[in-house]
């Protein structure tokens, strides 16, 4: 839950000074951000604000040209792997473009589980070996509404199947902080309602840091909500604050306008 301003925990993710640029281009201007533990924090803002750029500079996929992302005060994340950051207890869902058609979610997510001994995907080549994962497996099926579907080859599954699917594989990590990318991007209504119920699920325990473009997901998800525009933050605050927020609504109006 949102603290309480200067009153709460120490931030579980803090960036300090972050910039990434591309070819001189500062995709992400300065950033800073304290992302509070157990909260649900949104990453919002227009076309090309930077959001997937901050995303991908928190979880590892980009380095920073400079500044700091310090996992509950101590541990420097820039600059280490995806794979260094996601064991360290930060992990984002993975995309469906790395899902394997031919296999199914149940072995998906007993392969996540695997993942986590550092033991090696040789050591769990054979099946028998995976079969110790498959209790934990099938909770965290159900968890994710896709009890029924553990046997269906993932290639198989609906779009929506899919993306739940890929949140299963982040939660096997367990991690302390989950990142959602566009979470309900794609769907239809009742799979946005789906996956908006499923977050609140799965947040107890966890920080959830979600990129989201529907504003009613993240009026109903997030206690706190950062707005970026040009690669810098713009206003922070909680839902009902940033929405009145005149610099806010003209950052909205002025993308809708130059996307005509
Ligand atoms: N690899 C790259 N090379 C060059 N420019 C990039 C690269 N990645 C992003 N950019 C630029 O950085 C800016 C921010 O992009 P980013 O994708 O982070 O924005 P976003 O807020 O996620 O946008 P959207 O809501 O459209 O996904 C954009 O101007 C984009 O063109």
């Amino acid at each position: 839950m949102a603290e309480e301003r200067g009153e709460g925990p120490a931030p579980v993710l803090t960036a300090r000074g972050l910039v990434r640029e591309f070819r001189g281009f500062r995709a992400v201007d300065g950033v800073d951000l304290d992302i509070a533990a157990g909260d649900v924090h949104a990453l919002v803002g227009p076309n090309g604000a930077g959001k997937t750029t901050l995303f991908n500079l928190l979880t590892g996929f980009l380095r920073p040209t400079a500044g700091s992302v310090l996992l509950e005060g101590r541990r420097e994340l820039a600059g280490r792997s995806p794979e260094t950051i996601a064991r360290l207890g930060v992990a984002r869902s993975f995309q469906i473009t790395s899902l394997f058609a031919e296999m199914t979610p149940r072995r998906h997510v007993e392969l996540a589980l695997a993942s986590r001994t550092g033991l090696g995907w040789r050591f769990w080549r054979s099946d028998r070996a995976l079969d110790r994962f498959a209790p934990r497996a099938a909770e965290l099926l159900d968890q994710v509404g896709l009890g029924e579907h553990g046997d269906t080859l993932a290639g198989a599954l609906s779009y929506g199947r899919k993306r739940a699917l890929e949140l299963a594989l982040a939660l096997a990590l367990d991690p302390k902080v989950l990142l959602l990318d566009e979470p309900t991007a794609g769907m239809g209504v009742e799979d946005v309602d789906r996956t908006v119920e499923l977050v609140r699920r799965i947040r107890t325990g966890r920080t959830v840091v979600l990129v989201e473009h529907n504003m009613n997901v993240v009026a109903s998800l997030a206690d706190k909500v950062t707005v970026l525009q040009h690669g810098a933050v713009l206003a922070e605050g909680p839902y009902g604050e940033i929405r009145n927020d005149p610099r806010v609504i003209a950052a909205y109006l002025g993308d809708s306008h130059a996307a005509r």
